[in-house]
């Protein structure tokens, strides 16, 4: 049999799909549908749920255009890459094949649907690239225009902001997807997809070429990042493949900031999880959403919220400018009227920033424009109110710019609720433009003529059931029921005939058809004409709105804070430079907001170089140990984030970087047991840490034998406190009453407990941290409390009493294990007893 001829659509088709890279899914676009064929309609029915169909043997599926943004929406989130195809002529008028062409490939990074974006976190595709010795790393939010680049000699840093800035998308140069020195990036471990891209893009020569080009400038000695060649090969890299190899319109992206690691306190990805800064570590506290971030959220915009996520995970390290927010939430504090007021008006401001962007690039709809009318009308308002407060906020105020013609521009075009289609009109409001009144007037009187036609042929023909109606093929059309169709009048022109009744169009009709539907045509198209020239108008200023974007951001964070210092009763700290911690009565944020919490007890805290570097805590189970040094962490990041602090009173000496080791749990992900994470965490805080770093150790060494961990965590306090490049002030929980001895022999060690009251067999924890050791663990009377079998608890009550009047013998094993030998195997270690 010979093969079927393909149609001239589907050689169009595979000439496109030939263009594009294996791992993309075609959207081809066929009326009011996108369709997918062959091995990506299999991939996208198998994400999608939808129904595979073949058709002369072609497997395809296909997706509605009006309800695509969801479907997309859920390929990319799979990891896959879109590339939408579009009809780019009227299928109207054209001749043959309608021509397509790919308009865009959308990828995890570079998603813009409001559907797919939280709007209190960025969506970045980050850039890396490796240059001599340095690790260069580019971050680009589509949805926002904000592009920034970072250089650092350490692949630690790097990781840190992977961490930090979860991008949805990675592209690096295809030599360098296996550098060694990438390696310990984990990049799978987390969901971020990783592109490479041709190599040539990130050197020198090129990325200057195309940032230049894109910025439109000769140089970038104006940036700020000349001379930085790593940062820049990856800027370059992701300028590249988001603008050519994904057809992107980076119109929007007008700037691009550097920044400086040395800048910020580190908080790196180990000290955010275990502090639970934006993410609970158990997943079934996540009903109350037990973060830092949650607890200090209270952003009114989408600007502020993103913001904050940022000041949170990149506290400052810089003195003037940490002084400089407390200033600001100080006098946020101290006039509340005016707090509430500055408050109120930002929470009428939208995510400009993203609705900008999306103007900017074209997808913007008639909402997104009022949306932004609305919030720049704010503007001035909040201007006002910054105007001569002194502190940062006076100079956020200036940095705002009111656009006054924009936002009468906006009021007077656009109606209050506009639809959010163009093509359904009724977007610009009435009396804005004297052509479309009268074309809507047309088509209002039109519809008007149509009702008094049809009352005056029923008079004239007395045909009392006459109806004048419309269809899609037809247009309007009289229609007249059998019974009546002897008194059709001649001039009557049949056009089809039903069971009960016949259709008939007259010449004076279809007249008044073609001047309405003119009419409506017309206006439509002069409402998109009029659309798009307001549209331009606000695009004009794009870089001004995005300035004040940000300037709103910083402004939403800084009252935000001031308003949970109000209702959190949290005090300012004192910042100094002399490495002292001195919190009074300090409060541990989170704990202390968990609905049905006990009331929390506050506790102090001195931590300084001389006589309190290293503090042992010790006490049972369950008193308090853990989240007293996690509250000290939190106090440390909170007040260099510009935030005031849970409590009382507290001087806070500047900390260049936060080490949390706490908990145990293996990382499976990364191949790593219990034990070995605990000792890479411990051993990244020892060649890390600096006499201006935190440390909270919860527990070290519990991973391994008894013996083994006590010797590990004595040497480790002992390398903190006696090695003068370290020093680090440090807080160490631990059950090992052993380690409290260090305080008689180091200056620097102080040793602390946490108060309980003891009854017959039960305790009652006091959660008050007292000066000296602990002098028990009261482990067993918490096992009794977590409810282990009587049983059991009075065996192991045998068991202690024993080893506290033995201890261990010669082998190291307990005597216990000599009273009952014909249980024991010779050579049982030690921890089989338990
Ligand atoms: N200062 C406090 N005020 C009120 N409640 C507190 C306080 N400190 C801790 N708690 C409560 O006690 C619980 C147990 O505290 P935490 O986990 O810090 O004990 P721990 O001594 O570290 O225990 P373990 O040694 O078993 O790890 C916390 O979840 C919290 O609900």
């Amino acid at each position: 049999m010979a093969e079927k001829k393909e149609t001239p659509m589907m050689a169009q088709y595979r000439s496109i799909r030939r263009e594009l890279p294996e791992d993309t899914i075609l959207f081809f676009r066929l009326g009011d549908f996108y369709e997918m064929f062959f091995d990506d309609a299999k991939t996208a029915s198998d994400i999608l749920g939808i129904t595979l169909t073949k058709r002369h043997n072609t497997p395809m599926c296909g997706i509605p255009y009006h309800a695509s943004a969801g479907y997309l929406e859920r390929l990319v989130k799979a990891g896959v890459k879109v590339a939408v195809c579009e009809q780019i002529e009227d299928p109207a008028t054209a001749k043959g094949c309608v021509k397509r062409a790919v308009t865009r490939i959308v990828t995890p990074g570079t998603i813009l649907d409001e559907v797919a974006l939280d709007g209190n976190q960025n969506n970045f595709l980050a850039g890396l690239y490796k240059g001599k010795n340095r690790f260069g790393m580019a971050m680009l939010d589509l949805s926002t225009g904000e592009f920034w680049i970072e250089e650092s000699g350490d692949v630690s840093s790097v990781q840190a902001n992977l961490a930090r800035y979860a991008p949805a998308e990675c592209v690096v140069a295809e030599e360098q997807m296996h550098d060694p020195s990438f390696k310990e990036l984990t990049l799978e471990a987390t969901n971020t997809l990783l592109t490479a891209c041709e190599d040539w893009t990130f050197e020198a020569s090129s990325a200057n070429d195309f940032l230049q080009r894109h910025f439109d400038v000769h140089s970038l000695e104006g940036f700020g990042c000349s001379s930085m060649a790593a940062a820049l090969g990856a800027a370059g890299g992701v300028l590249y493949y988001v603008k050519t190899e994904l057809r992107r319109n980076l119109s929007h992206v007008r700037n691009i900031r550097v920044k400086n690691p040395q800048d910020y306190m580190l908080v790196d990805e180990t000290t955010a999880t275990n502090l639970e800064l934006v993410a609970p570590i158990n997943s079934n506290r996540q009903a109350y959403k037990a973060t830092l971030l949650n607890v200090l959220d209270s952003t009114k915009t989408a600007m502020g919220g993103r913001l904050l996520r940022e000041w949170l995970l990149r506290p400052l390290n810089n003195l003037v400018q940490i002084n400089a927010r407390h200033d600001a939430v100080e006098l946020m504090v101290h006039n509340q009227t005016y707090l509430r007021s500055l408050r109120d008006i930002l929470g009428d401001i939208k995510d400009v920033e993203r609705l900008i962007s999306r103007i900017g690039s074209t997808s913007g709809n008639p909402r997104d424009v009022r949306a932004m009318g609305v919030s720049l009308e704010q503007m001035p308002m909040v201007k006002a109110l910054l105007a001569g407060k002194g502190t940062m906020l006076e100079t956020l105020g200036e940095e705002i710019t009111s656009l006054p013609e924009l936002v009468a521009l906006i009021d007077t075009a656009i109606v209050d609720e506009p639809p959010l289609n163009l093509k359904d009109g009724g977007v610009i409001r009435p009396g804005y433009h004297d052509e479309l009144d009268e074309l809507r007037d047309a088509a209002t009187q039109g519809r008007k003529w149509l009702a008094e036609f049809q009352a005056s042929e029923i008079e004239r023909t007395g045909i009392k059931s006459l109806k004048v109606r419309h269809n899609k093929v037809f247009g309007y059309y009289i229609e007249i029921s059998k019974s009546y169709l002897a008194d059709v009048p001649e001039s009557y022109v049949r056009k089809q005939t039903l069971v009960n009744a016949e259709r008939f169009i007259t010449p004076e009709l279809k007249e008044y058809e073609n001047k309405i539907f003119g009419a409506q045509e017309r206006s439509i198209g002069l409402e998109q004409e009029i659309f798009n020239e307001v549209r331009r108008q606000a695009v004009e200023h794009l870089e001004t709105i995005q300035k004040n974007a940000l300037a709103i951001g910083q402004v939403d964070v800084l009252a935000s804070f001031a308003e949970r210092a109000l209702s959190n009763n949290y005090a300012r700290p004192a910042m100094g430079d002399d490495g002292r911690l001195d919190i009074h009565d300090g409060r541990h944020a989170v704990v202390e907001q968990m609905p049905d919490a006990e009331r929390f007890v506050p506790n102090d805290t001195r931590l300084d170089r001389e006589t309190h570097q290293l503090i042992i805590i010790t006490g049972p189970n369950m008193a308090g140990k853990s989240t007293y040094i996690r509250q000290v962490a939190l106090i440390t990041i909170m007040a260099h984030m510009g935030c005031f602090v849970p409590a009382a009173k507290a001087e806070i000496g500047l900390v260049d970087r936060v080490f949390t080791r706490v908990g145990a749990s293996d990382d499976l992900a990364r191949g790593r047991s219990t034990f070995m994470v605990e000792m890479q965490e411990t051993a990244n805080i020892l060649n890390n840490a600096t006499p201006k770093s935190l440390i909270v150790l919860d527990e070290i060494g519990r991973g391994t034998s008894t013996f083994d961990g006590i010797s590990i965590a004595w040497s480790v306090a002992e390398f903190l406190c006696k090695n003068k490049d370290m020093q680090a002030k440090t807080l160490f929980a631990t059950h090992y009453h052993e380690l409290t001895d260090l305080a008689l022999i180091l200056p620097n060690v102080q040793n602390f407990s946490v108060l309980v009251k003891e009854k017959g067999h039960t305790i009652t924890f006091l959660r008050k941290i007292v000066p000296g050791a602990a002098d028990k663990s009261y482990g067993i009377q918490v096992a009794r409390l977590a409810g282990l079998p009587d049983e059991v608890i009075s065996r192991a009550n045998d068991i202690l009493t024993n080893l506290e009047e033995g201890e261990f013998g010669d082998t190291g094993q307990p005597k216990i294990a000599k009273k009952r030998p014909h249980k024991l195997k010779a050579n049982v270690s030690q921890l089989d007893l338990f």
